[in-house]
């Protein structure tokens, strides 16, 4: 996936957008500085060949030693504005690719997103995206200049002599085979160090993701050794890599003598034959030094453009990835808020999970998830919240698939509570404004009140505006639910989903959050998932999830009187509540 006959170079430009004028200036301004880089060659010949013919005239010596002086500074300025456009042209499109990828993470299934390494997808959209930073600066102007200034100075060459020519021309055989060399195998080796540059990042990432777990149960010997095998095998791969291209890069660095090689014995002898002038002869030799020095320049760049490559197709995996197709605009009309359910099946990977699951939420109604762990509870919250794409089956809202509503236009109506509880790391105020960015102060903190968290955040070193760490680190399980619970009430969606949402809350908490949560979604349409059933058991109707299946479903007085599932577990939940009582 991800590439096509343009290769990632033509993939880059595709993507700089307006700033593709750029590079095309960079291209013009590198022409320049290439040319005042050789023009000064024939002013130096010009100066021996007047010494050797001895000329006196000092003041044709100054003039062409003052054109030389000025033209070198010019090949150094044009040289610089050169990179300097293509930095920002290089920084523009960075930021572009930057932007897809991660609009491009929103569109794609959340399964394909989460299944990735850990932190495989941030070192690619972040550092990998970034290294390739220099090389997209600097390939048009080195390769206008590596490729320019040989052809320029060949073609000189041929118009004093083709046999000289021809001498000359030996180098550009002798890089392809180079080159060639360097390419051969490059994917294997730089793939290797690519993965276990990946491999290192995911330990450490992993590490430090675990570090509780690590020092509870005493991992971190292990932990560290895993860590040290992956840091082995990078070094390793990495030294095998350079260890190639710097044989490689020596071979290049012997293309100068070669060419020097049959340029010196070819031009002698006609020059001792009187078949070319000595200046001729010294003229040609300076322009061989002149024509080796950007073809090397541009093989040295061959390895960076080589793992420009690698990093393009990474990137391109992302951003060419499949994603959950949504139209742009809404065409048709939704009509009411019952949310159906139609035979749904769901696989993660290849493991069927849901087995044709229908149901039908009435809109503006109280619909509750119960079952056993593990039962596909959350998968059928997760599908409604369109988080993945069925497998077959469909989910409607009032009437439309919701495949057919826009991703904006669903997610509005939506607001949904995960048993994760992210929070960002940012401010509590911030974390609970996301839910409605054009919220005021005291709105965010009616919300608080309403969800219990107020008097906690109140408690916090700076109130509102204390910053709640990583993954909200610094709040305890419960003051994370609530402050997310608090979000989701402040977006005002038609539809709220709760998802274990007052898990780790205490009772106290827990009943002040289910009657604001009760009087906050009058109208709306509820969906819970709860283990602790007595939560739950005021609602419209219950459907028990069983292996992927709706085993029951029900009020909870219809389902107690079957006898069945939940009225099992409902036992279970009242025996172990008098449990707690009895402590
Ligand atoms: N991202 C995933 N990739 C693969 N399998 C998954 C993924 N998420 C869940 N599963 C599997 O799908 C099944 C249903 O999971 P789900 O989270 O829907 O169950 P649940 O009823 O909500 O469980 P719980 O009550 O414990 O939260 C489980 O067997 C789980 O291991």
């Amino acid at each position: 996936m991800g590439k096509d006959k343009n290769g990632s170079f033509g993939w880059l430009l595709g993507q700089s957008g307006e700033r593709k004028g750029k590079f095309v200036l960079s291209v013009i301004l590198a022409a320049v500085s290439t040319l005042c880089g050789i023009v000064p060659y024939y002013f130096i010949a010009r100066i021996v060949k007047a010494l050797l013919a001895g000329s006196t005239d000092k003041g044709a010596y100054i003039t062409d030693c003052v054109i030389i002086l000025v033209l070198w500074l010019g090949r150094s300025l044009f040289h610089a504005l050169s990179t300097a456009n293509s930095h920002l042209a290089t920084f523009h499109t960075l930021a572009v690719i930057r932007k897809k990828a991660l609009d491009k993470l929103a569109k794609m299934p959340l399964g394909d997103v989460i299944s990735q390494p850990s932190g495989a997808l941030k070192s690619t959209i972040v550092e990998r995206i970034d290294s390739i930073e220099t090389t997209l600066a600097h390939i048009l102007p080195e390769f206008t200049t590596g490729i320019g200034a040989p052809i320029i100075i060949l073609i000189y060459a041929f118009t004093i002599s083709w046999k000289l020519g021809l001498a000359a021309l030996i180098t550009v055989p002798l890089g392809l085979v180079c080159y060639a060399l360097m390419m051969f195998g490059y994917e294997e080796n730089y793939g290797r160090t690519v993965r276990a540059t990946k491999a290192l990042n995911a330990v450490t990432t992993e590490y430090i993701n675990g570090i509780e777990v690590i020092k509870v149960f005493g991992k971190a010997q292990s932990s560290y050794e895993k860590f040290a095998a992956a840091a082995k095998e990078s070094a390793a791969s990495f030294v095998d890599w350079m260890r190639k291209c710097n044989v490689y890069m020596t071979f290049a660095m012997c293309i100068m003598p070669a060419t020097m090689l049959s340029v010196l014995p070819i031009g002698g002898i006609m020059a001792m034959r009187g078949t070319i002038s000595n200046t001729d002869f010294i003229t040609v030799i300076i322009l061989t030094v002149g024509l080796i020095e950007p073809l090397i320049g541009v093989m040295s760049y061959s390895d960076d453009i080589a793992q420009m490559d690698t990093i393009v197709t990474e990137v391109r995996n992302i951003i060419d990835a499949p994603e959950m197709v949504r139209p742009e605009k809404l065409t048709k009309t939704i009509k009411g808020g019952d949310i159906v359910l139609d035979n749904v099946h769901f696989s993660y990977s290849d493991k069927e999970i849901l087995h044709g699951i229908s149901m039908t939420i009435h809109g503006g109604g109280f619909a509750a998830f119960v079952g056993p762990s593990g039962s596909g509870k959350s998968t059928v919250a997760r599908l409604i919240a369109s988080l993945w794409d069925v497998d077959s089956g469909s989910i409607s809202l009032g009437g439309v698939d919701i495949k057919d509503i826009p991703f904006d236009e669903y997610n509005k109506r939506i607001a949904y509570v995960s048993q994760d509880n992210f929070l960002f790391d940012l401010t509590v105020r911030e974390n609970i404004r996301l839910g409605d960015r054009t919220a005021t102060d005291k709105e965010v903190e009616e919300a608080a009140k309403k969800c219990g968290c107020h008097d906690f955040i109140m408690g916090l070193e700076n109130g509102y505006d204390t910053v709640v760490g990583t993954s909200g680190g610094h709040l305890s399980g419960g003051e994370r639910q609530r402050i997310s619970i608090a979000r989701a009430m402040l977006k005002n969606a038609d539809i709220v989903i709760l998802d274990e949402a007052t898990a780790y809350t205490d009772p106290e908490n827990e009943a002040v959050i289910q009657r604001s949560v009760a009087k906050l979604v009058e109208g709306k349409t509820l969906i819970v998932i709860a283990h602790r059933l007595s939560t739950v058991k005021n609602a419209d109707r219950l459907y028990v999830i069983n292996d992927g299946n709706i085993a029951e479903q029900g009020t909870h007085d219809e389902l107690l009187s079957k006898g069945g599932l939940y009225s099992s577990m409902w036992a279970a939940h009242i025996s172990a509540k008098d449990g707690e009582e009895d402590v």
